[in-house]
């Protein structure tokens, strides 16, 4: 179990290093709905096993899906994971007196998506989350469901909500994407079965890059039971490019990669690698995904022009809130940056030490962890969190080269070296 608070320490010279990375959340959790939708059994290769796809399994067993979780032969934190899918059939549900509970942890995934999909099922529903969760917006995706004939029942139009299943209905709803694409890829994802016909409304909703990831795993996902690969998570690889460039940014060639980076261009992050040399805009709709935060604060350090980190809106309302944390977090640490609208202005600077709040947000320890490479100082609090999505994240950073980065970690209270199992956030 990690401590409260741990402490990097910088990375003396460069470091020549492959890192294995977890499967794709984006993916394992679209593909866990895919599959138990399809008809037959299929087995996942190399799904992440973090807090938010545990989150996902267990809703889908309490639903009444046989999931089976094994380790997986090739990555230990990664699973294979059998799914014996029903055909659109949902197989357990509750009384409007007693609703079937499901909790959905702080995953924007299984929140949106599981909303959509208990409405194939016959009976009612209760969706509730920690307290983020039921603080992060919902209202678009219900207004969508009910324009489809379901009863969703929420005052706040937020978790908790009830949702009444009536199965399969066929119909037609509009969603707009604004404020998380999550509302049209929970829609699409059931969409088939359901036979819903999805229009999406807001600003290049064509180009929303997990949209296209949605429609593309729509597309190709065994229906009748099979075997299904997922790849590395794009943005949990960023932190291991950018921990290379902050380290060698003169190097031509980076010195430390992710071994087995997607190419099958259905992640946005992958473009990451493409982006060390920071361009002097760079938007979150079409450009990066999550990964745009550890660009955000490896800009200061690697970047010899001030940036422009454009249409930030959405990360007002994930984890925490993005926005305010990262430019709060980079002032702490002696970093410019500007906030106008939805745009962040980081500018090169030098950094110092400081101790960060992650407000809760897996992302917030990961790229501030990666500062602390070659700023000496940075402590990280409810290092944790990083849990979400990257249990063994700071094993990973310890290991030794080539496998990790070789990164001494101290108790931020004893300041005695933290070992490998001591790094793992369960
Ligand atoms: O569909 C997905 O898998 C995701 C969509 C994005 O959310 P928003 O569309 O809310 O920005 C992203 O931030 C999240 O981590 C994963
Ligand atoms: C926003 C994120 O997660 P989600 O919306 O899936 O909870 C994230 O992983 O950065």
């Amino acid at each position: 179990m990690l401590p409260d608070t741990i402490e990097i320490v910088p990375l003396e010279g460069g470091v020549r290093a492959e890192i294995t990375v977890p499967g794709s959340k984006s993916i394992t959790n679209r593909a866990l709905i895919l599959a138990a939708l399809a008809d037959g059994r299929t087995i996942l290769h190399g799904a992440l096993w973090s807090e938010d796809t545990q989150a996902m399994v267990d809703c889908l067993q309490r639903l009444g899906f046989d999931v089976e979780v094994g380790i997986d032969p090739e990555e230990s934190s990664d699973r294979t994971i059998a799914v014996q899918g029903l055909g659109g059939k949902i197989p357990s549900a509750g009384s409007a007196n007693e609703p079937l509970d499901l909790f959905v942890g702080n995953a924007g995934t299984a929140a949106r998506f599981l909303s959509a999909f208990v409405c194939l099922g016959q009976g009612t529903y209760r969706l509730h989350g920690v307290k983020r969760m039921h603080e992060r917006p919902q209202a678009a995706l219900f207004q969508a469901l009910r324009e489809l004939g379901y009863q969703v029942d929420s005052p706040n139009n937020k978790l908790p909500v009830i949702i009444h299943g009536t199965g399969p209905k066929k119909g037609t709803c509009s969603v707009s994407i604004g404020e998380s694409s999550q509302f049209a890829s929970a829609l699409l994802l059931c969409a088939g079965k359901g036979r819903w016909s999805v229009k999406i409304v807001g600003e290049n909703t064509e180009e929303s890059p997990y949209v296209v990831m949605t429609s593309r795993l729509v597309e190709s996902f065994p229906q009748h039971g099979s075997e299904f690969h997922i790849e590395p998570d794009a943005s949990s690889g960023s932190y291991f490019w950018a921990a290379g460039k902050i380290l060698s940014p003169d190097a031509k060639n980076p010195t430390v990669s992710v071994k087995e980076w997607p190419t099958s261009g259905w992640q946005i992050d992958a473009e990451f690698s493409k982006c060390l040399d920071l361009p002097e805009t760079i938007s979150r709709e079409g450009q990066l995904g999550d990964s745009i935060m550890t660009g955000i604060v490896m800009a200061p350090l690697t970047s010899t022009h001030p940036v422009r980190f454009t249409d930030l809106g959405r990360l007002r309302v994930q984890e925490c809130e993005r926005v305010h944390a990262l430019r709060t977090e980079l002032a702490r640490c002696g970093a410019k940056a500007i906030e106008t609208g939805d745009t962040l202005e980081v500018f090169p600077g030098t950094l110092h030490g400081a101790e960060i709040e992650t407000y809760n947000d897996h992302r917030m320890a990961m790229c501030f962890a990666i500062l602390g490479l070659k700023v000496s100082g940075i402590k990280i609090k409810n290092p944790a969190c990083v849990k979400k999505t990257f249990p063994d994240f700071f094993q990973k950073l310890a290991a030794p080269a080539p496998h990790g980065l070789g990164v001494t970690i101290l108790h931020g209270r004893t300041h005695k070296p933290l070992n490998g199992e001591e790094l793992f956030a369960d």
